[in-house]
């Protein structure tokens, strides 16, 4: 798929700005601060109706206006998609996401349209930061696949919200027991659906990584990764074991048996909230022993795998946004990453610097490239474009 038209108005440092893409790698060059990454956050929210880095959607407004509109035109499979989001916050919140001009009551329409995967320094972390951002990764890459996570995700985590608020605050705790079975069902119902999922897609991306790591590596390196749930269901090991039924009642059964701790500690203690990830290189854990160099080809090992089973899912690539990264890889990993997508993934490329597009890897050739100055963007003439 292909982005060939994006529109902004009101959107971060942009009061206005339409760009027309042709070829299939696009840079935005420029200082610090002048709204590169902002313009992979629109294409991002487009895809995925959130922001990569933003925690309110207001954020995303700029300042002194009211609402933003992002527009896209989207090449799919041979058809052309208008892909619109109009935010309105003048008299209370107000949204509308159109796809080819009919508004979508169904968020999960709009949703599957468009797929992207994100590369940013935020995501060298992955190994080696805290187990959030493992999940974080896993979700973002599970909703895209199937929209229909979002809804399990949300809903588990209102009534994971209710059910800690009622062991925060509620006095009695010889009757509090009473009041929690109507939320462990929600956690049981929407949380058995996450695990599944998320131990399906973690399975694929598991052997896509591994075969990337090898490859960079030049098959000197083993990279395994696992679901490391907090649930344990060892008597459901094998993933052909697991049935939603199995798990829930697993499930249950363990919010019962921690009912006492959870009231003493007041809080959740079990659920998909405290799952985490894994990885191993040559079976010693990443995250305590990988060098900083196997830590990054283990994060670039994922992204690809998760381009790749984009594509398995999908049966077309997602678009790739990298902001600011080529300057983190080396002149090897660049070179596998640009191979994995060259011709096949159209790739947006935020940096500071043209520096990091010489080299080995001279990407400049085959780009557009655009410099981004406070808001503006000025396309310049590069290689051998027009
Ligand atoms: N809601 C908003 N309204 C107006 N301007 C905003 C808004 N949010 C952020 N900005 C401005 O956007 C600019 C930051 O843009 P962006 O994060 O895209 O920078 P960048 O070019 O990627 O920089 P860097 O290279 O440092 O990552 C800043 O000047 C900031 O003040």
């Amino acid at each position: 798929m292909k982005l060939t038209e994006l529109c902004l108005k009101n959107f971060r440092n942009y009061s206005n700005l339409k760009l027309n893409f042709k070829k299939p790698i696009i840079l935005f060059f420029g200082a610090n601060a002048q709204g590169k990454t902002n313009l992979l956050e629109a294409i991002y929210y487009l895809a995925t109706g959130k922001s990569h880095r933003a925690q309110k959607e207001k954020e995303l407004i700029r300042w002194e206006t009211s609402g933003f509109y992002l527009k896209g035109e989207l090449e799919k499979e041979q058809a052309q998609y208008t892909l619109e989001i109009i935010t309105n916050y003048q008299n209370g919140k107000n949204k509308n996401l159109k796809v080819n001009n009919l508004s979508q009551t169904n968020t999960r329409n709009f949703l599957k349209t468009m797929n992207v995967v994100i590369f940013s320094p935020e995501d060298l972390m992955l190994v080696k930061g805290t187990p959030d951002n493992r999940r974080r990764f896993i979700d973002q890459e599970i909703t895209q696949v199937d929209p229909s996570y979002d809804f399990y995700l949300k809903n588990y985590f209102k009534a994971l919200r209710q059910r800690n608020k009622l062991l925060k605050t509620y006095q009695d705790k010889n009757t509090l027991a009473q009041h929690l079975p109507p939320w462990n069902q929600q956690l049981v119902h929407y949380g058995s659906k996450i695990i599944l999922k998320r131990e399906e897609v973690i399975h694929k991306i598991r052997l896509l990584a591994r075969l990337i790591y090898r490859k960079i590596t030049n098959q000197t390196e083993n990279l395994e990764l696992d679901y490391s749930p907090s649930l344990e269901f060892e008597d459901c090991k094998f993933r052909e074991q697991l049935s939603g039924e199995k798990l829930a009642h697993k499930f249950l059964n363990t919010l019962n048996e921690n009912l006492q701790s959870d009231i003493e500690k007041r809080t959740t203690s079990i659920g998909p909230h405290r799952d985490d990830l894994i990885f191993k290189i040559n079976n010693k854990d990443a995250r305590q022993f990988g060098s900083q160099g196997q830590q990054r080809t283990t994060v670039l090992a994922l992204k690809m795998a998760e381009l790749e089973m984009i594509k398995g899912e999908k049966g077309e690539f997602p678009i790739l946004l990298l902001d600011d990264v080529l300057s983190e890889l080396d002149d090897n990993r660049k070179k596998h990453l640009l191979n994995l997508t060259e011709g096949r993934v159209q790739t947006f490329v935020t940096s500071t610097s043209m520096e990091d597009f010489n080299g080995d890897v001279d990407i400049k050739a085959k780009s557009q490239v655009f410099r981004i100055d406070n808001g503006e963007a000025v396309k310049l003439n590069a290689g051998n474009q027009e």
